[in-house]
Formats: structure tokens, C-alpha cells, sequence
């Protein structure tokens, strides 16, 4: 039995603008998703939605990951079983974890030789043909961990401070918000344009003073990125409320992560204000988790083969 995990990813600044080239930074966070994979005599694919064999219905992004790599190197069956403390379709980037950690748990068991910046690729690969469009950051950060300056994909220094993320548990679809974004910059270029490129910016400056460690600065700047994520019409009420009540309990600064119209926010904040903020992020109606940026990509947990 070979076990492999990988991270959960929050961005700091530059959700949404991103698709349009601007700049992101993401960091890989400390929620992971376990894959263990075994030889069997079947395909059989175990997780908390449900046992199956090759089914993408239920296991798409898994099943891609089986069928491609059984093409490139022929085995009869496994096992694959996934255990994810990573919310499901939460915007923390569950996909790419599962699919990041299950081609490094094939790459163990069938021996195939790839290194990190070929694992990123072949889970961007899936993420692609089971999603239609999908950024490479996702998969990208879930395998290299650490925090990431997109798209340079510069390694910067990670934040010293926790990162609370707060779950709304409403569902969102990154897909449908990427477009509704798409849709709001075709017909009103000249106001959303700019936009983008403001996040742009605030990333860039998210940059030197991640460099500085100038968390105030940092989190003031989180802040008018949420702003701006709000004038591209992807907050909601929910988000809304775990975000002010997080600032109101000490939060350094606080914004959507991921796609927004539900899904997570996250919240940067001094180890005195994380109880404060927690207990608020609750009694707003959402589920905190308290995390931190960690440098530990996909890799291997076990390997008796
Ligand atoms: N623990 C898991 N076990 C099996 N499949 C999973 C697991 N976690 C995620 N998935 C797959 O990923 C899908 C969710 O991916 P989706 O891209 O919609 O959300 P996300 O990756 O959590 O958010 P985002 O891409 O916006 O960061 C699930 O429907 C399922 O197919
Ligand atoms: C909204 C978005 O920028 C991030 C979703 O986690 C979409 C993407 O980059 O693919
Ligand atoms: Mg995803």
C-alpha cells in the first residue's frame, strides 16, 4: 500500500483576475486529502462520495487520472481509497488535491519516474479535460506547496501569521462565476478592465510586503482586493457577514478565496485574534478552520511496496 497527500490552496490576492493574466499570489495550506492505492484484481475508487469502479459521475477527476495513466503504462487493477479533510467544491481547490495525490500515488506504485513539475502538468491536464478551462495554479501550488507568485510561479516568503479560512458551506460554480465575470467585462470593458488590473496591482505590492513581513499593510491591502471582488460581483450575503465579523474580531484582513458567490473566505490573523475570530466566523453561520501556509506539496506518506 502506497499513501500520498497533498494540500488545500487559499489566495491571498488575485482570484478571478488571474484568467485574465493579472497577478495572483496563492498559498498552499495546511488541509489535506490522503490517497492509498493498492494492486487489486478491479478498479475500485473509495471516497466519501461514494465506492465505484471507473464512474464520472461520481469520481470524474479520479477517473481520468486511472484511465490516462492505465493508456501510458498497462496494470490490471487497483485500489484507490481518499480520505479528504479538504471541503468539497469550497473553492480551496479539493480537485487538485485529490488529482494531484492520486498520480503521485500511481507514480509510487507503477514506478513511472515523474518528477514534481510533471506531476503539476498531468494533474493541470485533467483538471482541464474533466472542467473544460481550468488555471494551472491549482494543481501547480497543491504539488509544489509554499506560497506562489502567479503566474511567475516565484516561491515567496510564506506569511508568518494564521490564515483562518470560514466555509459558508453555500454551494458555488467556479464556472458559472468565471463567466458571469466574462460577461460583466464584455459589456462594460472600460469599468471592468481596470478593475482587474487593480487586483493586479494589489498582488504585486502583496508581494514586497510578504517580502517585508508587513502583515498590517498586508491584510489593509486583502481588504480592498475584497473590495474589488465585490464590484466584480462575486461576493454574496454570507460571505458578507463571515468577512465583517472576522475584521470586527481582529482580523488583519479579510476576503473571499477562490471563486466566491459562496464557498470559503479567509481571514489573516495574530495568534491572540484566532479564538475571537473563530467564535465569530461560527456565530455568523460559518464553519471555521484555523490553517497556515505549508511548504509540504504532494508527497509521500507511506510506501510498504
Ligand atoms: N475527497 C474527494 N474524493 C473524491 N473526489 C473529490 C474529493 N474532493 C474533490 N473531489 C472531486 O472534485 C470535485 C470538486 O471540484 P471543484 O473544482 O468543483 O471544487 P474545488 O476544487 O473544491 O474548488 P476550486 O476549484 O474552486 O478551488 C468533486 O465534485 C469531486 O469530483
Ligand atoms: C476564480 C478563479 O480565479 C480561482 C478559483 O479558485 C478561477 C481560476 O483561476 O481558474
Ligand atoms: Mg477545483
Amino acid at each position: 500500500m502506497i499513501t500520498c497527500s497533498a494540500p488545500a490552496k487559499v489566495y491571498l490576492f488575485g482570484e478571478h483576475a488571474v484568467v485574465y493574466n493579472e497577478s495572483a499570489i496563492c498559498c498552499a495550506v495546511n488541509i489535506r486529502t490522503r490517497v492509498n492505492i493498492e494492486y487489486s484484481e478491479n478498479i475500485v475508487i473509495n471516497s466519501s462520495l461514494g465506492t465505484t469502479g471507473i464512474d464520472y459521475e461520481i469520481h470524474p477527476y479520479v477517473s481520468a487520472v486511472v484511465e490516462k495513466i492505465r493508456k501510458k503504462s498497462p496494470y490490471r487493477g487497483v485500489s484507490i481509497s481518499i480520505e479528504s479533510d479538504i471541503p468539497v467544491g469550497s473553492g480551496l481547490g479539493s480537485s487538485a488535491a485529490v488529482v494531484v495525490a492520486t498520480i503521485c500515488a500511481f507514480n509510487n506504485l507503477l514506478k513511472l519516474g515523474m518528477d514534481k513539475e510533471s506531476i503539476a502538468s498531468f494533474g493541470h491536464s485533467i483538471e482541464k479535460e474533466i472542467q473544460g478551462a481550468a488555471s494551472a495554479t491549482d494543481t501547480y501550488v497543491s504539488t509544489m506547496g509554499g506560497t506562489v507568485a502567479i503566474p511567475a510561479r516565484q516561491h515567496l516568503k510564506n506569511p508568518l501569521c494564521n490564515l483562518i479560512i470560514g466555509n459558508t458551506n453555500v454551494f458555488s460554480s467556479t464556472g458559472q462565476l468565471v463567466a458571469k465575470v466574462a460577461s460583466l467585462k464584455s459589456i462594460y470593458p472600460e469599468v471592468i478592465t481596470p478593475i482587474l488590473s487593480t487586483i493586479g496591482k494589489a498582488s504585486l505590492r502583496g508581494e514586497s510586503l510578504l517580502e517585508n513581513e508587513d502583515y498590517r499593510s498586508l491584510g489593509e491591502l486583502m481588504n480592498v482586493n475584497q473590495g474589488l471582488l465585490e464590484a466584480i460581483g462575486v461576493g454574496c450575503d454570507e460571505l458578507s457577514r463571515l468577512i465583517h465579523s472576522s475584521r470586527t474580531a481582529g482580523a488583519l484582513g479579510a476576503k473571499i478565496t477562490g471563486a466566491g458567490g459562496g464557498g470559503c473566505m479567509v481571514a489573516l490573523a495574530e495568534n491572540e485574534n484566532i479564538d475571537a475570530i473563530s467564535r465569530e466566523i461560527k456565530n455568523a453561520g460559518g464553519i471555521p478552520i484555523v490553517t497556515g501556509v505549508t511548504d509540504s506539496g504532494v508527497r509521500v506518506d507511506f510506501d510498504n511496496e
